[in-house]
C-alpha cells in the first residue's frame, strides 16, 4: 500500500466513496483504521497517535476525531487527508457527519460518490439514520453500497448477529432501491479485522475485505461519454460580440460543431471554445470554458448548451424525489425557487404522491413533508425548465428548493421525468381581455385583499367597501373565509396545508374575477406571507392591494364576535390563529388599519382613498 500525495505517478481509477451512519457506528475508527494500515497516515500523526496505544490496539479514531472537532469549530479539513491510494485506485473519501440534522450534507456529498460505506453497530442494528442514509445514496445516485457492519469483537466474531442485521436489511429495501450493486462486509474497525486485511477470527467469512472489495467496485460511467451540456453561467460582450461562460456539465464539444440551445430549440455552430489559455479544439466534462456562436443569440444566464443528437427535455411539470431539510415542513402548493444548474425558476410542489418511511421503509401517503424525510412528488415550475432525468444525466438531473423569503435552501430533488400533462397546454389569446371588459366599467379591475386575525374587522370592513363602491357605480365581488369554505373549499380544514390550498384556490378564483373586470374585495386570515404573496404575483402590479386588518390578539378574544375565541381557549377548536396556529404579519402591506382608534366606515374609506390614488376608482 502507497500513501498517494499530489505529484506523484497517479494511479488511474479514481473512486469516490461516501462514508455515512453514526459516529458511535465507528466511522472514525474506520476512517483511522483504513488510513493506518494502508499506510496514508503521515508519520508525525502516527507519532500522535501512539499514545494511544492501549496494548495491542491502537486507538485509530483520534485521527479524524481530532478532525471532526477541526470541523464543528468551522476550520476547513484538508482534503489530501481523505484521499488516498493502493496500487490499484485512488479513493476519495467524502465524509458525511452522522448527526440527522446534517442530512443535506449527507445528500451534498451523495450526489458526489460512486460509492457509500453505510455503517451499522452490529448489536444496535438497522436504525432510522441507516434508512435515511440508504435512501439518501438511492436518491442521488450511488450506485455501490456497501453496509459496513461493524464491531464484531463485540460479538465474539459470531456469524449470526451478522446475517440477522443483513438480512433486516434487505427486508427493509426489497424492491425500493435500485443500487447497481449491494454488499454487506463484516468489520471490526477497531482492531482492524477484515477493514484492510482480511480476518482470521471470522473463518465463515468467504468473502473479501472492504478495501479490496473497494478496489474491485467498476467505476462509474463517467459524465464525459454522456450528452453534452453546458448551463450559461454568464454571458459577456467583448470587442463586439458575445461570449457564453459556463462548465462543461457532461460531454464534450467542439469547434465547429452544431448544437442545440434550450430552451429555444434554436440550434448554431460554434465558433469557438477557449479554455483559460486561449482558444482549445475541444471541451470535456469539468472544464471551465467560453463559447462563441457564430449567430448572435439572446442566450442568457440559465439556458443550456446541448448536443444536438441527444437535447434535454423542457417543460413545466416535472416528477421528483424530494429530500427535506426545512425546519418549517414542506406545503404542497407553496411558492419555492428551484434551482436547475444555472436556472432559477419558481415552482411548487403540487402533489406529494407518497413519503418513505424511514422506520420500515414503505411508502405511505403524506399531505406534507417534516425535516429529513424523503417523498415522490409532482412540480409544477412558472416557467419552462430544461432538465434531464437524473438517470441519465445528473448535471441537470437534480435540483434544489429554496425558501423565498429566507433564501435557506430547504430542499434538494432528483428529477425522474417530465409529467405527461405538462407538455399540452397553451395560454390562449383571447380577443376580448380584461382591459377591454373594464371599458365597459367606471372603473378597473382590482384586488383588495384584506389579511387579519379571526374577529379583526376584516369582513366588516369589507362589507362597508363594497357599499360604498356599489354607490360609486362600481362593479364588485365580496369573497369571505365564511363562504368560501362552505362551497368550493369545503373539503379543506385548518392545517397549515389547507390554508395554504384554501389560498391559492381563492388566489385563482380572485384572478378570473379580476379577468371579468371586477373589484375583487377579499377577506381572509391568510396567515401566511408565502401565499400573499402568490396571490400578489397572480395579477398585475397596480392591481393588488394587500390591507392588513391589524388588530391586537387581545381586543380580538375580546370581541369574539362568533364565540369561536372562548371556544378555542376552552380546548374545542384546534389549531386555532393566534393562539394555536401562527398569524405572519404582513411585512410590507399597502395599507395598515388601525381598528381601535377607527371605526369601519372611515377604514373602509381609506382603502376607496387608496383605490383612487391608483386610478382605479374615479
Ligand atoms: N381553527 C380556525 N382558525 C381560524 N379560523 C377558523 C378556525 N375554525 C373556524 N374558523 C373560521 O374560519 C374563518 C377563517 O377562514 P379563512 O379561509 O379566512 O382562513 S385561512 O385564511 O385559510 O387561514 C374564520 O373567519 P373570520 O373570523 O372571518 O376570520 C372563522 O370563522
Ligand atoms: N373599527 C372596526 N372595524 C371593524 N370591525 C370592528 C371595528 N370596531 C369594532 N368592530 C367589531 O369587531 C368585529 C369584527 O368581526 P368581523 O368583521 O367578523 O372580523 P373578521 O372578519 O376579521 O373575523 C365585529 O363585531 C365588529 O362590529
Amino acid at each position: 500500500m502507497i500513501a498517494y500525495s499530489e505529484g506523484e505517478a497517479k494511479p488511474q481509477s479514481v473512486l469516490s466513496v461516501l462514508t455515512c451512519g453514526s459516529v458511535d457506528d465507528g466511522k472514525s475508527t474506520l476512517l483511522g483504521r483504513l488510513f493506518l494500515d494502508t499506510g496514508a497516515i503521515l508519520p508525525d500523526q502516527m507519532r500522535e497517535l501512539s499514545s494511544g496505544i492501549a496494548g495491542d490496539v491502537i486507538d485509530v479514531s483520534r485521527l479524524f476525531d481530532g478532525l471532526e472537532a477541526e470541523r464543528e469549530q468551522g476550520i476547513t479539513i484538508d482534503v489530501s487527508y481523505r484521499r488516498f491510494a493502493t496500487p490499484h485506485r485512488i479513493f476519495r473519501l467524502l465524509d458525511a457527519p452522522g448527526h440527522e440534522q446534517y442530512t443535506r450534507n449527507m445528500a451534498t456529498a451523495a450526489s458526489g460518490a460512486s460509492a457509500a460505506l453505510l455503517l451499522v453497530d452490529v448489536r444496535k442494528g438497522i436504525g432510522p439514520q441507516t434508512i435515511r442514509h440508504a435512501a439518501i445514496c438511492d436518491l442521488f445516485g450511488v450506485e455501490e453500497l456497501v453496509l459496513v457492519v461493524n464491531k464484531m469483537d463485540l460479538v465474539e466474531w459470531s456469524e449470526m448477529p451478522f446475517r440477522r442485521l443483513v438480512s433486516d436489511f434487505r427486508t427493509k429495501f426489497e424492491g425500493r432501491i435500485q443500487f447497481r450493486s449491494f454488499s454487506a462486509i463484516p468489520v471490526s474497525a477497531l482492531t482492524g479485522d477484515n477493514v484492510v486485511n482480511a480476518s482470521l477470527r471470522m473463518p465463515w467469512w468467504r468473502g473479501r475485505s472492504l478495501l479490496s472489495h473497494l478496489e474491485q467496485v467498476a467505476p462509474a460511467a463517467g459524465r464525459a461519454e454522456q450528452a453534452f451540456r453546458m448551463p450559461v453561467q454568464l454571458v459577456e460582450k467583448l470587442s463586439g460580440s458575445r461570449h457564453y461562460l459556463g462548465t462543461v456539465g457532461s460531454g464534450t464539444v467542439r469547434t465547429g460543431e452544431v448544437v442545440n440551445l434550450l430552451p429555444s430549440g434554436r440550434q448554431v455552430a460554434i465558433k469557438t471554445v477557449s479554455g483559460p489559455n486561449g482558444p482549445i479544439d475541444k471541451a470535456t466534462s469539468g472544464d471551465a470554458i467560453v463559447l462563441e456562436l457564430e449567430d448572435e443569440l439572446d442566450l442568457q444566464r440559465g439556458d443550456v448548451i446541448t448536443s444536438i443528437e441527444r437535447p434535454a427535455t423542457c417543460a413545466r411539470a416535472i416528477r421528483a424525489r424530494i429530500v427535506w431539510f426545512g425546519e418549517a415542513p414542506l406545503i404542497p402548493e407553496r411558492i419555492y425557487f428551484l434551482r436547475i444548474g444555472t436556472q432559477l425558476s419558481t415552482g411548487a410542489i403540487t402533489r406529494i404522491n407518497h413519503r418513505i418511511d424511514l422506520a420500515s421503509g414503505e411508502r405511505v401517503a403524506a399531505r406534507s413533508l417534516s425535516q429529513n424525510e424523503i417523498a415522490d412528488c409532482d412540480v409544477t415550475t412558472a416557467s419552462e425548465i430544461v432538465f434531464d432525468s437524473f438517470r441519465n444525466n445528473p448535471t441537470l438531473g437534480s435540483f434544489i428548493i429554496i425558501d423565498r423569503a429566507t433564501y435557506d435552501t430547504v430542499g434538494a430533488g432528483v428529477i425522474d421525468g417530465q409529467l405527461s400533462r405538462a407538455g399540452n397546454l397553451f395560454s390562449p389569446d383571447f380577443g376580448i381581455d380584461k382591459n377591454k371588459r373594464a371599458i365597459l366599467k367606471a372603473h378597473s379591475p382590482a384586488v383588495v385583499w384584506l389579511t387579519g386575525l379571526s374577529g379583526s374587522g376584516k369582513s366588516t370592513i369589507a362589507n362597508e367597501v363594497e357599499k360604498l363602491l356599489w354607490a360609486a357605480n362600481c362593479h364588485t365581488i365580496l369573497l369571505d373565509g365564511d363562504n368560501l369554505r362552505q362551497g368550493l373549499n369545503r373539503d379543506l380544514s385548518f392545517t397549515d396545508a389547507d390554508r395554504v390550498e384554501n389560498i391559492r384556490r381563492i388566489g385563482e378564483v380572485s384572478k378570473l374575477m379580476l379577468d371579468a373586470g371586477l373589484i375583487v374585495i377579499c377577506s381572509f386570515i391568510s396567515p401566511f406571507g408565502a401565499e400573499r404573496r402568490m396571490v400578489r404575483e397572480l395579477v398585475d402590479d397596480n392591481e393588488f392591494i394587500e390591507v392588513f386588518v391589524k388588530t391586537p390578539l387581545d381586543i380580538c378574544i375580546e370581541r369574539d364576535p362568533k364565540g369561536l375565541y372562548a371556544r378555542a381557549l376552552a380546548g374545542q377548536i384546534e389549531s386555532f390563529t393566534g393562539l394555536t396556529s401562527a398569524y405572519e404579519e404582513p411585512t410590507q402591506p399597502d395599507l395598515v388599519l388601525d381598528t381601535v382608534a377607527n371605526d369601519a366606515v372611515s377604514l373602509a374609506n381609506t382603502i376607496v382613498g387608496e383605490l383612487k390614488r391608483r386610478g382605479i376608482v374615479a
